[in-house]
């Protein structure tokens, strides 16, 4: 089971500034030195460069796209092969309505719980419907992830109303729920603390400078219109 508290994500993708096995290897023990309690990142050969620097849980994802489907976070059999391979020990995968490339989202959980039993499955989630029937399916842990990120979700960011619909989302699932996605500060990981989730993961405000960056840049700009 993951450990409760700091989930750090750990990727770039290849247009992406930093984008390397070892850069993310380097992150990750950073992280770890920092004390997070677990890694969440992208690719076989990620996972195993940071397996290799750092002693953590790790979940595991393979973003890739599918023509004709949106569904891009370990969309198939073949990207959980992937995972498999790279002996991650949670399995996360889209979990949206969104009309997928192959396999039915029964068939992948079916399909992991038969190859690999002792690893963990999360489901990415945008909206309640999906949380409902994530828990419905099985999964370990129910994650926030997709939300804002699916058509019918755009707009939407996970830390408006107060958390809202992670309020929703712990109300009406029993699998363990994880804050994930556009948890920016300190405070706002607290918060999600407070209100009960199992552990939450913090991607770009710990591991993508270029958006770092940008935050503080608009700070100023927005300062430097309003004056
Ligand atoms: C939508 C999507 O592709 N999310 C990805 C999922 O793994 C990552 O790019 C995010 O960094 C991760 O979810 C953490 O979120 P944030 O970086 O906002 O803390």
């Amino acid at each position: 089971m993951l450990p409760q508290g700091l989930i750090v994500s750990c990727q770039a993708l290849p247009e992406e500034p930093l984008h390397s096995s070892f850069i993310m290897s380097k992150m990750a023990l950073a992280a770890y030195q920092g004390g997070a309690q677990g890694i969440r990142a992208n690719t076989k050969e990620d996972i195993i460069a940071i397996k290799e620097e750092v002693d953590l849980p790790v979940i595991g994802i393979v973003k890739r796209d599918y023509e004709g489907s949106s569904v891009f976070i370990t969309a198939t059999t073949k990207e959980v092969d992937e995972l498999i391979e790279s002996k991650c020990d949670v399995i996360a995968l889209d979990a949206t309505k969104q009309t997928r490339p192959k396999e039915s989202l029964e068939e992948l959980v079916r399909y992991i719980r038969e190859q690999s039993p002792q690893v963990e499955i999360m489901a990415d989630i945008s909206d309640l419907e999906e949380a409902i029937n994530a828990d419905k399916l099985g999964f370990d842990y129910v994650g926030t992830t997709l939300r804002g990120y699916t058509e019918y979700t755009k707009g939407h960011v996970l830390y408006e109303h107060d958390f809202q619909f992670l309020k929703d989302v712990l109300n009406n699932v029993n699998a363990k729920v994880i804050a994930e996605g556009n948890v920016i500060t300190p405070e706002m990981l607290k918060r999600v603390t407070d209100l009960g989730v199992h552990c939450t993961v913090v991607g770009g405000a710990i591991t993508r400078p270029l958006e770092i960056t940008k935050r503080f840049v608009k700070e100023i700009r927005d300062n430097n219109e309003s004056n």
